[in-house]
């Protein structure tokens, strides 16, 4: 197996508080994978930390992709400006053509084809603070086809969306998948996990378990994980390296 992460005793916290705490694992390149867990299991955490987003982060983070889309929890992201989902589609390409560049017309062209591909046609010029949650949803995911990365962190794609709206994203997954791109997607709903993502990480702040996703969602597991979560000290500090005391 050929790793598009490798994570070594990583630890991220906040406030000197570990959300995630030593956490090794591998994550397959080209494949799909789910990060699973309860609440507070630190998935997002994960996910940011990956990033480089998380405030202190120690332990070993490789990476192997050159290009990496983030797709954040719909909670986290501001719509109330007036922006048309064409223009917030564009957005995925913003950092070929920067602040102050125009876009090109193939980035035009390729904006216009991966709003269809979500089933938007139609809505280029709609302002984004008049969709539904799911066709915000769907114009998020013409962005990350715009943004060509070779992994792609989804956080929740699939939270308060429909069943016809969660089928036709998952045809995008999988082809992404299929074009040897990684997909890694925090998520809850363990059926679609065993049905859709071969590959799964469950979390409770420490990894419990991490691979075939048959394995790892086994009731076991899945009880480990619950009394894991439950008997965290939410307010532990982190790990001190002791102290050695010189002669
Ligand atoms: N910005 C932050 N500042 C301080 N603590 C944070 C911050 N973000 C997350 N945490 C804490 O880190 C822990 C892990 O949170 P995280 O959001 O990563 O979990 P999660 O597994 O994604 O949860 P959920 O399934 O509920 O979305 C929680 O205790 C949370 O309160």
């Amino acid at each position: 197996m050929t790793a598009a992460l490798r994570l070594t005793n990583l630890t991220v916290s906040y406030d000197r508080h570990p959300a995630v705490h030593h956490v090794s694992a591998e994550i397959p390149a080209g494949e799909m994978t789910a990060i699973v867990g309860p609440n507070g299991a630190g998935k997002s955490t994960l996910l940011k930390a990956l990033l480089g987003l998380a405030p202190r982060i120690e332990g070993r983070i490789e990476c192997t992709a050159k290009r990496i889309a983030y797709l954040p929890q719909q909670a986290e992201i501001d719509r109330s400006f007036p922006i048309s989902v064409l223009d917030t589609v564009l957005l995925g390409r913003w950092s070929r053509f920067g602040g102050f560049g125009a876009a090109k017309h193939v980035d035009l062209h390729d904006a216009h084809h991966a709003i269809e591909a979500v089933g938007l046609g139609g809505f280029e010029r709609r302002p984004i603070d008049t969709l539904s949650v799911g066709q915000f949803q769907r114009v998020l995911f013409a962005r990350l086809l715009l943004q060509d990365a070779d992994l792609v962190l989804l956080d929740e794609p699939f939270a308060a969306i429909d069943s016809k709206t969660v089928a036709d994203l998952m045809v995008v997954i999988r082809r992404w998948r299929e074009e040897k791109r990684t997909v890694v997607a925090v998520l809850h709903d363990f059926d679609q996990v065993r049905r859709d993502f071969p590959h799964a990480l469950l979390l409770a702040r420490e990894l419990v378990d991490v691979g075939p996703t048959s394995r790892v969602l086994s009731s076991e597991n899945l009880l480990r994980a619950r009394a894991m979560a439950e008997a965290w000290d939410e307010h532990a500090g982190a790990c001190e390296v002791p102290m050695r005391l010189s002669a």
